[in-house]
């Protein structure tokens, strides 16, 4: 297997209470890997672990071969590791186009800075126009964020991080207080996403269909415990699994 992000005993607990508790994971190159879990397991804990919001009490998270746990979360972002609600810079007042126009320069500050006057403005403006085909968000370009729809704002959010050029993407619940018809677009672009396979995704969705639809894998947590990984067959089929979410713990599978 091709590893891009590894966790080893990957641990935290708050104060006596063991959140995320020894998960050892590989999440393989350009696949798309889901977090499932009852309410409580451990998901967003276990991302906030990967993405350096918190710091584990116990173990290593490893990226590209190398122990990033001690990182801070900006210093991860820089290494190619993007979570979605890190973009807190969408300014309301500007387009979508100008959004993600200045996503796309500061990637190029960070990473080229020393080539950054070389670089024209027509190039950051055709980039920033492809990233918003990707997120099938094009004919909004011109559009001010202010005046964009939730889900629209989820898909300005996911273009923005792709032009931070992440090769990771972790997505907690994206379709998050979508409405019924927004859904469907979001599982579009990040199908999209996937179909490319030039960025790993790491994915905390609740909505079974979805995550059927889009997994090559998925890890199940239950009580902070890694209780599965597998194929999205495997783990539908895993009995551990569906006495975990047919206990009466898990209260929104849908
Ligand atoms: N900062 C914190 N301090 C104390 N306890 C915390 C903290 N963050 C999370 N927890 C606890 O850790 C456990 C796991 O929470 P977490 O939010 O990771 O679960 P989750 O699987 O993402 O749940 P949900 O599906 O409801 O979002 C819960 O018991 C929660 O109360």
């Amino acid at each position: 297997m091709d590893t891009i992000l590894e966790t080893k005993e990957l641990t935290i607990a708050f104060g006596g209470h063991v959140a995320v508790s020894e998960v050892n994971i590989q999440i393989e190159r350009n696949k798309l890997k889901s977090i499932i879990g009852p309410n409580g397991a451990g998901k967003t804990t276990f991302f906030n672990m990967i993405s350096g919001q918190l710091k584990p009490t116990k173990g290593q998270v490893v990226f590209k071969g190398k122990d990033i746990t001690k990182m801070s979360p900006t210093d991860r972002t820089r290494m190619g590791i993007g979570r979605s609600f890190q973009i807190t810079n969408v300014f309301p007042h500007l387009t979508c186009h100008e959004n993600v126009r200045l996503a796309v320069q500061s990637q190029k500050g960070i990473f080229y800075n020393m080539l950054s006057h070389f670089t024209s403005l027509k190039e950051v403006n055709d980039k920033a126009t492809k990233f918003l085909e990707t997120v099938l968000l094009d004919n909004k370009a011109q559009e001010l964020a202010v005046n964009l729809a939730h889900g629209e704002k989820r898909k300005l959010e996911i273009a923005m991080l792709l032009a931070l050029e992440t090769e990771v993407l972790l997505l907690d619940e994206p379709t998050a207080g979508m409405s019924l018809e927004e859904v469907p677009m979001i599982l579009d672009v990040i199908r999209k996403i996937r179909d490319e396979r030039k960025r790993t995704i790491v994915l905390i969705e609740h909505k079974m269909d979805m995550i059927r639809d889009l997994s090559d894998s998925i890890m199940v947590l239950f009580h902070g415990k890694l209780l599965a990984d597998g194929d999205p067959e495997e783990i539908m089929k895993n009995e551990q699994v569906q006495k975990a979410y047919l206990g009466g713990l898990h209260n929104d599978a849908s």
